[in-house]
């Protein structure tokens, strides 16, 4: 008897957690929609203002392509590159590490960091792994080298 009670208690209770973790569930996706649309609205930096935060240098871009490609076509002036799969290590790495590595002083968690990429792709992903990391000055500059080329190399008029 006391098994059968036992064992209906517990039911009970399992289905208020599968209850709650429905919830639990709802609430995480309208959080990760959320976490995507305002990362996609305030952490994006047009070419004009990258132009800008470069030349004030107060900043440090991050190419997150392979090497390869940066050498096969060109990069933006005054970027590091660190290929997408490093970054997560890379931000995490002892500052000494990384200068080594990188030839370049590690970011603090507050400095601006922007990354970028071919297309916006990558550097949306480098940027996701940053702000998980605690770097949550960092943003992405999503027209990437293809938008840059665009307007550094043609004649096109640039964009803001
Ligand atoms: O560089 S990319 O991932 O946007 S194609």
């Amino acid at each position: 008897m006391k098994k059968v009670h036992q064992g209906n208690h517990h039911g009970h209770i399992t289905e208020k957690k599968n209850d709650a973790s429905r919830k639990a569930s709802g609430l995480n996706s309208i959080k990760g929609n959320c976490h995507n649309f305002c990362t996609a609205v305030f952490k994006d930096v047009t070419y004009k203002e990258l132009k800008n935060l470069l030349n004030s240098k107060k900043i440090m871009l991050i190419d997150v392509r392979e090497t390869w490609e940066i050498l096969e076509c060109g990069k933006i002036p005054g970027s590091v590159n660190i290929p997408l799969g490093e970054v997560g290590e890379a931000l995490q790495m002892h500052p000494e590490d990384f200068k080594e590595k990188y030839n370049e002083v590690k970011p603090s968690k507050s400095d601006s960091l922007v990354f970028s990429c071919l297309a916006g792709v990558r550097s949306k992903k480098a940027l996701d792994t940053a702000v998980s990391l605690g770097f949550n000055s960092a943003k992405h500059y999503a027209g990437g080298w293809k938008e840059w080329a665009s307007y550094e190399y043609s004649e096109k008029p640039q964009g803001n």
